[in-house]
Formats: C-alpha cells, sequence, structure tokens
C-alpha cells in the first residue's frame, strides 16, 4: 500500500529523532511491501527563520493532504524573547487545532528491560506499568481567551482562561472509555472539580457518557493527588482521562515512571484517520546535536502511526518488538542508562532497532 506522510522535524533534537523514525519506516516498507513517501514542511522556529511564521499555511495544507503527520518537536531558547503566536509552540497547538486533533493518545509502558532506569523502587513498580493517558488536545486552557490588562493598584495582570464545552468533553470521554474496552474497563478521570467549575462540567458530563458504557469502572480523582497516586501506586492506574494541561503535566510525570521523557509516543487522533504523531518530550535544547536524545519514543510514534491512520497492526508490533529487543540486549542512551548496560547515542539506537526489523 502507498502512505503519503508529512514529516516535522522541527527543532533542537526534533530533526534527530526524525530521521531515525523515518529509516525505520523505510525499512518497514521494504520488509511489508509498503511505500512510504515523505513530504518534509516547515513548522517551529525553523519556519520562524525561514518565513517570519511558526506555522506557515502550506505546512498546514500539506498536512491536510497527507495520511499521517510525525512530528519531532519546536522551540528552543533562540525563540524565547517572543510572544504569544509569533511562538514555535503555536505551531504546534495551530495545527493540533487546524486537523481537528482533540484526542492525545500517550502511553506510558514499562518495559521489563528498564526497571532499574525507573526512579520508582521496584516493590511499587511490581509486575509492570501500562498506563494510557488520554488527553484533551484542543481545548482548555491552552486554546482560551488569554491577555493582560490593568489591575488598579496591582498594576497589570495576565490571564488564561479555562473553558470546556459538553461537546468537547463528550469526544473525549468517548475515546477514554472505547480504548478502556480493549483494554481493562477502567477509566480514572482526573479534574480539579472541587475548585473549578470547568472541572465540573467535565465531570458530570464524563458521568453521562459512562452509563454509554456499563462494563467500565469509573472512577474520579482530583489532579492534585492523581500527581502524588502516579508515584505512590501508579498500578492502580488503567486508561486516565483529563484535560489538555492536567494531560500534558500528568503524562510528562508518567514518562519518568517509565525511565525517561524519551520512551514516551504519541497519537493525536480526530474524527478522520489522519492523524498526528509524536514524542512527548519537547525540542531538549540542552542535549541538541549532540547525538545524545533517545529516538524510542518517536520510533514508538511511527509505530502508532501504522497503527491508527494506516491499519498496519503487524508492521506496528515489528516495530515495538525490535525496540524491546534492543533494550533487552542492553543498549541504552544516556536517558535511561543504569549500571552495566551498553551505552550508545541516537543514531546507534536507530540502526540497532532497525537490524532487528529483518
Ligand atoms: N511537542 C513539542 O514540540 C514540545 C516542545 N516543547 C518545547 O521544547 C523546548 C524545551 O522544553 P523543555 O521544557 O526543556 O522540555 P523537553 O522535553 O524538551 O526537555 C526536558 C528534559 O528532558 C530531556 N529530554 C527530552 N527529550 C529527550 C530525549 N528524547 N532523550 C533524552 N532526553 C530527553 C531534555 O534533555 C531535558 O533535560 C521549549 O521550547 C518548549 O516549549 C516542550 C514540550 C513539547
Ligand atoms: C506547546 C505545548 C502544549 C507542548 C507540550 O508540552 C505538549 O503537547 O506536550
Ligand atoms: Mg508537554
Amino acid at each position: 500500500m502507498k502512505f503519503n506522510i508529512a514529516t516535522i522535524p522541527g527543532d533542537g533534537i526534533g530533526p534527530e529523532v526524525i530521521e531515525e523514525s523515518m529509516k525505520i519506516l523505510k525499512r518497514i516498507g521494504e520488509v511489508f511491501g509498503h511505500e512510504f513517501s515523505f513530504q518534509e514542511v516547515l513548522a517551529g522556529g525553523v519556519a520562524i527563520d525561514k518565513t517570519g511564521e511558526p506555522l506557515p499555511l502550506e505546512t498546514i495544507e500539506i498536512c491536510k493532504k497527507s495520511d499521517a503527520v510525525l512530528l519531532g518537536a519546536v522551540g528552543g531558547p533562540k525563540w524565547d524573547s517572543l510572544t504569544g503566536d509569533k511562538r514555535p509552540e503555536k505551531a504546534l497547538l495551530g495545527l493540533r487545532g487546524a486537523l481537528g486533533l482533540y484526542a492525545n493518545i500517550r502511553p506510558a509502558v514499562l518495559h521489563d528491560a528498564l526497571k532499574n532506569a525507573s526512579p520508582l523502587r521496584s516493590d511499587i513498580l511490581g509486575d509492570g506499568i501500562d498506563i494510557c493517558v488520554v488527553r484533551e488536545l484542543t481545548g482548555g486552557i491552552y486554546f482560551g481567551d488569554r491577555g493582560r490588562r490593568e489591575n488598579g493598584k496591582l498594576g497589570v495582570e495576565a490571564y488564561d482562561t479555562e473553558a470546556y464545552s459538553v461537546g468537547e468533553v463528550e469526544r473525549i470521554a468517548r475515546t477514554a472509555f472505547e480504548i478502556a474496552k480493549q483494554r481493562n474497563n477502567k477509566v480514572t478521570n482526573v479534574d480539579k472539580a472541587n475548585v473549578l467549575e470547568s472541572s465540573r462540567l467535565w465531570r458530570s458530563v464524563v458521568e453521562e457518557v459512562a452509563k454509554e458504557y456499563p462494563e467500565v469502572t469509573l472512577e474520579h480523582m482530583y489532579v492534585d493527588n492523581a500527581a502524588m497516586q502516579l508515584i505512590r501506586r501508579p498500578q492502580q492506574f488503567d486508561v486516565l482521562v483529563t484535560t489538555n494541561m492536567f494531560g500534558d503535566i500528568l503524562s510528562d510525570e508518567a514518562s519518568m515512571i517509565t525511565g525517561s521523557i524519551g520512551m514516551l509516543p504519541s497519537a493525536s487522533l480526530g474524527e478522520g484517520t489522519l492523524g498526528m504523531y509524536e514524542p512527548i518530550h519537547g525540542s531538549a535544547p540542552d542535549i541538541a546535536g549532540e547525538n545524545k536524545a533517545n529516538p524510542i519514543a518517536t520510533i514508538l510514534s511511527t509505530a502508532m502511526m501504522l497503527r491508527f491512520s494506516f491499519g498496519l497492526e503487524q508492521e506496528a508490533k515489528a516495530i515495538e518488538d525490535a525496540v524491546t529487543k534492543v533494550l533487552g540486549k542492553d543498549y541504552r542512551t544516556a536517558d535511561i542508562m543504569s549500571d552495566g548496560m551498553k551505552l550508545i547515542g541516537t543514531k546507534e539506537m536507530g540502526e540497532l532497532v532497525l537490524e532487528e526489523l529483518v
């Protein structure tokens, strides 16, 4: 089969991790007889430098016409003095909005081989961690009204607004319940309904949607408690559904349980089959250009692309198995390094995963 993939390497370590993922997709194409064509487009800081805009219109158009989008990361200190719509991160939010990608699926799975890389004690990790964070992606405080205004004697104040509509909550709740049905029939809704009106609406809508899924157990947890429980007893979680900002923060936290933020992939999905696939991490300016970045999060994101956008389950599994094999052979990038393991760089990790595919 033939698939057109729009690639957005972006900034910092983005191009490094995308390069390894593209190599792996090409090899998957050879092994399984598919044709993947890649069209690179600009977004983020590199787009600002070349066009003056973080998200050129052409990028949106090409992404809309593609079968899937593969993104590295955007942003970095070079563009830190910019504000609002001129910032590189606006490209990410703009693309998610323009493509209608309201559901961000972030699986936090601890590989057996990485138990020593997790900062959590082995008795807390038990027989493994497999959590799926379902984050709302096109609403909430990242998309709400914001600005600055005078506040009398206190001077200028800045504000950001958290708002959620019934429809927005319904569709992300359904995504979470559908995923739960394919897993262990359990959803934990995370909100701050003891304080926020938007969370109270969120919670009541989740409860309404839950009635369509009587086989799924629903529990509620305030976000502050959830942040603590993720460290105290992560095994209690299966599918976790939450807002844009809470999901952003909790998934970075969950990633550490699995060893590193460099391990967590994500899929951003909407109504159709077009999805955007990206690691959950940022552009990691502190290690950019040094062949130190862990490419596994992006490599596993390509597996999610094959599964969710192209329906290629066997091919997706081949990538995931290859990653497991390489970790089983004790190869580690610096972020997941532990005693007695073999330290390698970004390119070497990509190469080793590639070798396991044949
Ligand atoms: N999806 C995206 O494009 C995102 C972009 N950003 C942007 O990235 C820039 C840096 O943000 P930070 O807050 O520092 O978050 P970050 O995720 O880029 O880095 C946080 C820490 O994790 C490490 N890290 C991240 N990915 C890694 C990998 N693959 N392998 C090994 N170590 C890794 C970094 O070296 C750093 O110490 C900012 O401009 C931020 O706005 C941040 C998050 C997401
Ligand atoms: C621009 C930010 C919302 C990016 C980010 O941290 C994320 O999506 O995880
Ligand atoms: Mg984030």
